[in-house]
């Protein structure tokens, strides 16, 4: 474990430093995820582009007026979920922008013709409707969220997740990213953390490095969510995710971490979680599989054989083989994984709603095995890369 203190010192870190503390954070990795990478094969559902944010680095979102906003049908929803289903995909990602109705009109009006008042609702409504025509579960990804929307989304999903970006309120200032981003207050960031952790919900999150923060603050996110994990016990992994700057964008100019900072940041992190908190890194911001591989994760999260990173469109998903390349020359068999994580399945009475857990792939068995559901440590199947 590092304490605050170690971690803030680690801001100049030499070479020789930043080489030593990837080799303790492998070590932490090798003990509680030994052997095996895991990546998640899912189809991304763009449910809405629309956001009433504007993150200086989001190129994600459109305004109503660019004559790009959308919201997805039911039948479009359905029609990539199956596809995705058909070759092999686990995971129905929802990554959607944050409340559009309560700033557009043309987002009140479009959800109106599909009977909604609000997009969470909607939302509700395509995640039960891909739990009960598919063989796909959903993972919400919609931002921040109430108690009352965790609630109601927990029985339609088998985990939701936001990244804490960072804990600085410093980025809602004028001229930083997080300027007039109501969803981006770092409070309502953590209070969304919270109510996942009241409701049992397993929970992905993590931090976006390089939009202007400091060592200090970066340090400060990763113990924040460290502490509400101690709280609740619900985080199941953390996404270290580098900031790529995108032409059009307020940030388009703004360099970009460099690959030793993204190694120092996951080093600290490996050293800084509890050690059961999965540790994840996107393969597709970065081709440096096994720079990352020696800094401690052991996650690349999801890779779709489908749909393209709607969030960065420019970076296409590496091919399964390829990575399973990467990773077994490092020493590491690829292993497919569900959205899920072990534990959570394990404890499945909290954690999941009854009839979520019995869509899971694992308690059918005709996805990936019941073991290797059950015990992530002790996996030699891979299902997931033969597929590639
Ligand atoms: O394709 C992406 N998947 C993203 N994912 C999904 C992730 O790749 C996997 O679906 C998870 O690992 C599932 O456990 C996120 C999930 C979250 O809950 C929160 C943030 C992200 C961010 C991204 C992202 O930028 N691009
Ligand atoms: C889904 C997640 O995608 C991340 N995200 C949004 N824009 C970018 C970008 N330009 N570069 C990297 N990650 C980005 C944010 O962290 C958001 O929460
Ligand atoms: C498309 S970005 C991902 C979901 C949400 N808008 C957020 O920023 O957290
Ligand atoms: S990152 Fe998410 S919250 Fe920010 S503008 Fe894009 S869609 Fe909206």
């Amino acid at each position: 474990m590092l304490s605050r203190k170690d971690a803030i010192a680690l801001a100049n870190c030499d070479k020789e430093e930043l080489e030593h503390l990837c080799s303790e954070a492998a070590k932490v990795r090798d003990t509680y995820w030994p052997n095996t990478l895991t990546y998640s094969r899912k189809v991304f559902i763009p449910l809405t582009n629309m956001c009433r944010d504007t993150c200086g680095y989001c190129t994600f979102v459109k305004h109503p007026d660019s004559g790009q906003g959308n919201i997805l049908s039911r039948d479009r929803v359905l029609s990539d979920v199956l596809k995705g289903q058909q070759q092999g995909c686990k995971e129905a990602l929802f990554s959607l922008g944050e409340k559009p109705e309560k700033r557009y009109a043309y987002a009140r009006d479009w959800l109106a013709t599909l009977g909604h008042t609000s997009m969470v609702n909607y939302l509700t409504e395509v995640c039960e409707m891909v739990l009960d025509k598919s063989l796909m579960i959903p993972h919400v990804n919609a931002g921040t969220l109430t108690f009352e929307e965790v609630k109601q989304l927990k029985p339609v999903s088998g985990s939701m997740g936001m990244m804490l970006e960072c804990t600085s309120a410093r980025l809602m200032k004028k001229g930083q990213p997080h300027h007039a981003c109501p969803d981006k207050a770092p409070g309502v960031r953590i209070q969304t953390l919270e109510n996942a952790g009241k409701l049992d919900v397993p929970f992905t999150t993590g931090i976006l490095i390089g939009i202007g923060e400091t060592w200090e603050e970066r340090i400060d996110s990763l113990l924040a969510i460290n502490a509400l994990h101690a709280q609740y016990g619900h985080i199941q992994e953390v996404i270290v995710q580098n900031f790529r700057a995108k032409a059009g964008t307020a940030m388009a100019n703004a360099p970009e971490p460099t690959l030793d900072d993204m190694r120092l940041t996951l080093a600290a992190a490996r050293l800084i979680l509890h050690p059961d908190i999965s540790l994840q890194a996107p393969p597709n911001l970065e081709q440096e599989y096994t720079a990352y591989i020696s800094a401690g994760i052991n996650d690349w999260g999801g890779i779709s054989p489908l749909t393209k990173d709607f969030i960065n469109p420019e970076r296409a998903w590496p091919q399964i083989a390829t990575l399973a390349g990467a990773c077994e020359s490092a020493g590491y068999q690829l292993q497919e994984r569900l959205t899920v994580y072990p534990k959570y399945l394990r404890s499945a009475e909290r954690y999941l709603a009854t009839n979520v857990h019995a869509a899971m792939p694992a308690s059918r068995a005709d996805g990936l095995a019941v073991e290797q559901c059950l015990s992530p440590n002790s996996v030699t199947r891979t299902q997931g890369v033969a597929h590639a």
